[in-house]
């Protein structure tokens, strides 16, 4: 399963929750970026994309879910909570224009996703990482909701009405920005899930998943058995 949508609309929270559900592991993409960047930082390389492309290709990158909390192990080592600091973004957002890098760890996430049972987060899940996915979803939710929550989540509380416009103004040029490729993504959807109840949690929209999924395997269940007995057999 695959899940894509604008930055903060829940993609990594209700992707926990819903591999929980399904007993699957989960796979954050944008983990992965956090984790190769955390390691640029440490390494002070000379050539910082060159290196970011060497660390996806040798590294191996492991999910372990937690009650609470998802886990990123990189060549056994737990780097959860570095990764978690929002001080690791603006590099991580950096390295990840590297097209090298894209390739590389679009590769591993491949090999991860159809190793085992998953569900699969992040930007343009849908379209370029598991274009084959049996489902595929895309989160929504209203700009005001989506901006708070990141706000909240950055610990922005401090900041003044002028300096959270700014932060507002900056999110509305990432989702300009990410327009084309949200469009895309939410065509090749099978469900696009736009939450219109902001205070639902992402335990709650995960179960409105799980359980469109279920009621929808059950449909195609009852179909195909109904088409086994309509159809003509040989004999008959
Ligand atoms: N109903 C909800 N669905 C998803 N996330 C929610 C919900 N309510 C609150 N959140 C919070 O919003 C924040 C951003 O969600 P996140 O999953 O990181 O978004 P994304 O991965 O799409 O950027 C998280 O701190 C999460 O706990
Ligand atoms: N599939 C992905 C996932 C993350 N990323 C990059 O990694 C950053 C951190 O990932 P994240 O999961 O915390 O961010 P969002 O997907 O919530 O924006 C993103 O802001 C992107 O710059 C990416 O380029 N492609």
């Amino acid at each position: 399963m695959s899940i894509d949508g604008p930055i903060g609309s829940g993609k990594s929270s209700v992707a926990f929750e819903l591999a929980r559900l399904l007993g699957r592991t989960c796979i954050s993409t944008g983990m992965m970026y956090r984790a190769v960047a955390l390691i640029v930082r440490d390494g002070r390389p000379y050539d910082r994309a060159s290196f970011a492309c060497e660390v996806a290709r040798v590294s191996h990158f492991e999910f372990t879910s937690r009650p609470d909390s998802l886990r990123i192990c990189v060549d056994g080592t737990d780097v959860t909570d570095e990764v978690s600091d929002p001080s690791i973004l603006p590099l991580t957002s950096e390295i990840a224009q590297h097209p090298g890098l894209r390739t590389a760890l679009l590769r591993c996430q491949r090999e991860m996703a159809l190793r085992e049972p998953s569900v699969i987060e992040g930007r343009d899940a849908n379209t370029q990482i598991v274009p084959t996915a049996r489902w595929k979803f895309y989160l929504d939710a209203p700009p005001e909701v989506r901006y708070r929550r990141l706000h909240d989540v950055h610990k922005l509380s401090a900041i003044s009405p002028l300096e959270y416009a700014e932060f507002v103004r900056t999110m509305e040029l990432v989702d300009e920005r990410d327009r084309g490729r949200l469009r895309e993504s939410s065509r090749q959807a099978d469900v696009i899930h736009h939450e219109n109840f902001a205070h639902l949690s992402a335990l709650q929209d995960a179960v409105i998943l799980y359980y469109y999924i279920f009621r929808s395997e059950e449909i195609r269940r009852n179909a195909s058995i109904s088409r086994t007995i309509s159809a003509p057999t040989a004999k008959s």
